[in-house]
């Protein structure tokens, strides 16, 4: 007999193990969530939300430095790296105590601080040595930071998105080895908060971006504010308590480095070994995204945890899918899953939505570099480039590099989703002069490679700057 019985057993209490539990207790189960510390969730601890301010303190610093250009003088732009840092914990622990909080407003039975480990599909052995037996089981235990090999020998003069926050000054200089959605992020803050930063990859390609366009558009605007070396392979060692990087037959020293070569699921140690499920080489199992169903055991799986979709909405989506099938199993529904959508906050932000633009696909880009809007307020670069589907210009996909592009890209997603044809979206209203007008030169190219043309009652002439 187990020491604690339960319907649905979460282990993990972040975004994905709290939606998970919500959702299956809404649906009628006995529930327990199983954290080791109920510390707050990723996103608001040690990802989205410190992570996005520093990046606001980046954007003023950067916008005070470029007012000149309006004819607004402010004088020499000074950095208080201990204010900067002082005012991103006090706002991320502010974040951090109310999901805290909303933790601790769950019925107390329902949360079991420790750390779980499968001991057979529907049993697990805490730390604390007590034994739980579940109907179902949801792993919701997130990622954490991978830190390659040499790099671990450099104590504290490694940072990752764990312990960057908890400086008290900012560094003079700082190495970023991997040029992902962190690197860039950080990279980009970092060095408009007046760090020297040099940002390493060993891929070519920065943040897996799928248009060449768009990526050269990236890599320029990134290497005019810090060092970029792509396709290289960084080495550490310590030298006279600093970090120093050799490339290539070259070498720099920095305060410190910034490791964001990736987050791969916490499944280590989770003993899936013991649960039946057939495991690949990085132990994980096969997964439903459209269930979260791991094979088909009484297991389900959301969040980072399965590496599917890594950001916060898919987290909270999965982990309400995962809930309610826990619940269900094994009488599974299936959930139409969201149009994939990625920002990665650089300025001006990169998006990614829906699919690839395959032969057959027509795609329309708009420049940003000459676009009215983005020109009067001083930030015309980049551009976007939107896919849609032959024969009638339905919208499929997208990749953006321009300024606003986290908000047009809220506009594309809802017609990708909506199955929208460019058509369709250039009957709307745009109004003048806006960043969104830049897009109607793309979807007017759409419209003429596809054999429905723009609609015959349109101007297709441009007001002044567009
Ligand atoms: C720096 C950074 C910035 C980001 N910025 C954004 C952004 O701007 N927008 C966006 O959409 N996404 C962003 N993300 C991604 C987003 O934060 C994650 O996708 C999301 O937080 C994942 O939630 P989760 O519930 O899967 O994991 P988590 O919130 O990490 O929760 C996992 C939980 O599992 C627990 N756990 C682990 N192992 C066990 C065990 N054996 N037993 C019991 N409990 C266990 C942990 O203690 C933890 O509480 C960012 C991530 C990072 C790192
Ligand atoms: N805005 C957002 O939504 C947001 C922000 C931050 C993080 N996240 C999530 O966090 C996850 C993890 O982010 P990440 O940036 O750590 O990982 P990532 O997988 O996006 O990027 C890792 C990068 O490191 C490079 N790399 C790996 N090993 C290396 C080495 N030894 N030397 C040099 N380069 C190396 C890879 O080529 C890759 O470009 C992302 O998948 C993302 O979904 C999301």
């Amino acid at each position: 007999m187990a020491d604690l019985t339960c319907d649905v057993a979460i282990i993990g209490a972040g975004t994905a193990g709290l939606a998970a539990e919500r959702n299956a207790r809404k649906h009628g189960a006995k529930t327990l969530l199983i954290d080791p510390s109920f510390a707050g969730t990723t996103c608001a601890t040690v990802g989205c939300m410190p992570s996005k301010l520093l990046i606001a303190a980046a954007r003023s610093a950067h916008g005070a430095r470029q007012s000149g250009v309006f004819g607004v003088e402010t004088g020499e732009v000074r950095i208080d790296g201990p204010a900067v840092l002082r005012r991103v914990r006090e706002h991320r622990d502010r974040f951090a105590q109310a999901t805290r909080d909303s933790i601790m407003d769950l019925p107390e039975e329902i949360r079991v601080q420790a750390r779980a480990r499968f001991t057979s599909a529907t049993t697990l052995t805490l730390d604390d040595g007590r034994t739980v037996a579940a109907n179902a089981v949801i792993i919701a235990t997130g990622s954490s930071p991978m830190v390659p090999g040499p790099f671990t020998d450099l104590g504290d003069l490694a940072l990752t998105n764990e312990t960057v926050f908890e400086l008290d000054d900012l560094p003079d200089s700082l190495a970023v080895i991997g040029g992902g959605v962190i690197g860039l992020e950080l990279a980009q803050a970092m060095a408009r908060l007046g760090v020297r930063v040099a940002l390493f990859d060993q891929q070519e390609t920065l943040a897996q971006v799928r248009c060449a366009k768009v990526h050269a558009a990236l890599q320029e605007a990134m290497a005019q504010e810090m060092d970029l070396h792509l396709g290289t392979d960084p080495q550490p060692s310590e030298q006279d308590g600093r970090v120093r990087i050799d490339w290539e037959g070259q070498s720099e020293t920095f305060d410190k480095v910034l490791v964001s070569t990736g987050r791969p699921p916490n499944v280590q140690g989770l003993g899936l070994e013991t649960t039946g499920l057939a495991l690949d080489d990085k132990g994980m199992p096969e997964i439903d995204p459209e269930t979260m169903q791991c094979g088909d055991a009484p297991i389900f799986m959301a969040g980072d945890s399965n590496a599917g979709r890594p950001v916060l909405h898919e987290a909270s989506d999965e982990g309400a899918i995962a809930g309610r099938n826990a619940v269900a199993y094994p009488a599974l529904v299936r959930s139409d899953r969201k149009v994939n959508f990625a920002i990665t906050f650089t300025e001006p932000p990169l998006v990614m939505l829906g699919d690839s633009p395959d032969d057959s696909a027509k795609i329309g880009s708009a420049d940003y570099t000459d676009q009215g809007r983005a020109k009067v307020d001083a930030e015309n670069t980049g551009l976007a480039r939107l896919y849609a589907a032959a024969p009638d210009g339905r919208l499929i996909g997208a990749d953006l590099f321009c300024p606003g592009a986290d908000h047009m890209g809220h506009l594309l997603v809802l017609a990708i989703g909506q199955k929208i044809t460019a058509g369709d979206l250039l009957d709307m209203p745009f109004y003048h002069p806006t960043l969104e007008e830049g897009l109607k030169g793309a979807l007017r190219e759409i419209c003429h490679a596809v054999p429905l043309n723009v609609p015959g009652d349109h101007d297709t002439g441009n007001p002044p700057g567009v």
